[in-house]
């Protein structure tokens, strides 16, 4: 029986290879410089790499069986999959941000700027806090240097990005790192190989907490 797994490309596909392959699973196609997006040499497990906010589209649709993709993603669009391991690795965490000036109590109407438009209107919300969101692709840190936002929300790993650009971190939210999810019907249909695939991945996960 084959699995088809949607990876997120980048980041994440670079952090999972190295698992899957302590995992006994060849995937040595997919670790070479390459503009390839579908590899289906291992007939147990069918590879496509697709962006990271496309992997609940294609597993949605049933068009996968498993998607692997940060939980920042899950978060900001999950709702109708089964997340069924946390890879611990991958890690970062979703943080509130802005220049040094910038007072949270002071400022009314916060103008937030994310690439995670629904995350962080729930955070607001749960703070009793309504905000204007502008939705932002990248470089999400230019927003409040440049004056177009308040304040962002965003991800941060190494804190590099920030301090580069003379920006603090105001609140600390969730963690994030990379999960497997997967498809329901898959799950009924293909149980035993899911569940072979999450118990080998999990010997293999980083350990700590
Ligand atoms: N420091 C980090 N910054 C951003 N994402 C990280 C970081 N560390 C881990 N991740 C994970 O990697 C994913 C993003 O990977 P990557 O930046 O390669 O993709 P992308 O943002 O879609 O790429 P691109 O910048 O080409 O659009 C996130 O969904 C997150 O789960
Ligand atoms: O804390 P750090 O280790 O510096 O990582 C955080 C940075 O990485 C991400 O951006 P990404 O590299 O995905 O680029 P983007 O600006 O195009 O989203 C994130 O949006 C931060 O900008």
């Amino acid at each position: 029986m084959t699995l088809t797994i949607a990876l997120a490309k980048g980041r994440t596909t670079t952090q999972v290879l190295p698992l899957l392959t302590a995992a006994g699973i060849d995937c040595q196609a997919l670790s070479t410089k390459s503009r390839r997006l579908i590899f289906t040499e291992n007939p147990d497990y069918h590879f496509i790499l697709v962006k990271a906010a496309d992997v609940l589209t294609y597993l949605n649709r049933g068009t996968v069986d498993i998607g692997i993709v940060g939980s920042d993603v899950l978060e900001e669009q999950g709702h109708q999959q089964f997340d069924m391991l946390d890879l611990k690795t991958g890690r970062c965490r979703f943080i509130l941000a802005s220049t040094p000036d910038f007072d949270p109590q002071k400022t009314k109407r916060k103008l937030i700027a994310t690439k995670y438009p629904h995350l962080a209107q729930r955070y607001f919300q749960n703070q009793g806090e309504d905000v204007e969101i502008i939705k932002i692709e990248g470089s999400v840190e230019l927003a409040p240097l440049t004056g177009m936002a308040d304040a962002i929300v965003d991800i941060t790993e190494t804190g590099t990005t920030l301090r580069e650009n003379n920006l603090k971190i105001f609140a600390t939210l969730t963690p994030v790192s990379t999960h497997l999810v997967v498809n329901r019907l898959a799950l009924k249909q293909k149980k035993p190989a899911i569940y072979q695939l999450i118990q080998s991945l999990q010997q293999v996960r980083p350990q700590e907490a």
